[in-house]
């Protein structure tokens, strides 16, 4: 996969060096190429911004320096070999990112981000490219960040371990919280590893039992009673037809 990041920060995304995108590019699974806007700014300011049409607090980001960043980004990846590409938008009005969309995006071969700062880019620049290529607004929560930089470290690193060969044991990701299936969004529940005891705390029984069936059966319950606890809208999500006897009995106990 290629990724390339158009920041006014490049420094922002050194995270992209370390740890699981760092291994991923270390074993050519992941081609970061990170742009700074400014350096497509021709004034002596290096302006990248300006008021509003229509007045209103803030600053919005100017058309030219993303549109010639973007046009090179594309020529540049085009020559590479890169096709297809998507630009990531992150933004608060965008939509909301999931594991399931992160599947999506793990699946492309190349995604261009272009996190904004101030209170976003002028619209004109995602009606152009929108022409050209698929754009994707994506909103990582119900909040406001001062720039969407923090939004493309969370994408990335969603997106770069369900890269084949980025995470330790493919399975890993398999069974996460949110990974689809008839459980689909169930939250996980308490993990536990040595010493078997610690500060007079010991392990939940049956997890030391070696009873697979039962392990299975009480991480469910566990997980049905975080879920039912912390996200009771998941509980509506669940594919009601995966549950069995006791999936409707564990419910009953906490008030479904
Ligand atoms: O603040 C965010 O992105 C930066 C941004 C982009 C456009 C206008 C204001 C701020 C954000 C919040 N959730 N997901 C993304």
């Amino acid at each position: 996969m290629r990724l390339d990041v158009v920041t006014i920060f490049p420094e922002y995304l050194e995270p992209l060096n370390v740890s699981l995108v760092g291994k991923a590019r270390a074993r050519g699974r992941l081609d970061v190429h990170v742009h700074d806007l400014r350096e497509w700014t021709h004034d002596r300011h290096n302006t990248v911004d300006d008021t509003p049409y229509g007045g209103g607090p803030g600053m919005v980001m100017k058309t030219g320096p993303w549109g010639d960043c973007l046009d090179e980004t594309l020529a540049d990846g085009y020559e590479a070999g890169a096709h297809s590409p998507v630009i990531v938008v992150p933004t608060p009005s965008g939509r909301p990112f999931t594991q399931e969309l992160a599947v999506e995006l793990s699946e492309r071969p190349w995604l261009i981000f272009t996190p904004a700062r101030y209170e976003g880019i002028d619209r004109r620049v995602m009606d152009e490219y929108t022409t050209r290529v698929r754009v994707i607004e994506v909103s990582i929560g119900d909040y406001v960040l001062a720039g969407g930089e923090a939004a493309v470290l969370v994408i990335t690193e969603a997106v770069a371990r369900l890269l084949p060969g980025v995470l330790g044991n493919a399975e890993s990701h398999r069974d996460d919280s949110f990974a689809p299936g008839a459980m689909a969004s169930l939250l996980e529940g308490p993990v536990y590893t040595k010493p078997p005891e610690w500060r007079g705390r010991g392990i939940p029984e049956v997890l030391l039992s070696g009873h697979h069936g039962k392990i299975a059966r009480w991480r469910r319950d566990e997980a049905f009673r975080r879920t039912a606890l912390n996200r009771p809208d998941l509980i509506e999500r669940c594919d009601a037809s995966g549950f069995d006897k006791k999936d409707r009995e564990m419910l009953s106990i906490l008030g479904w």
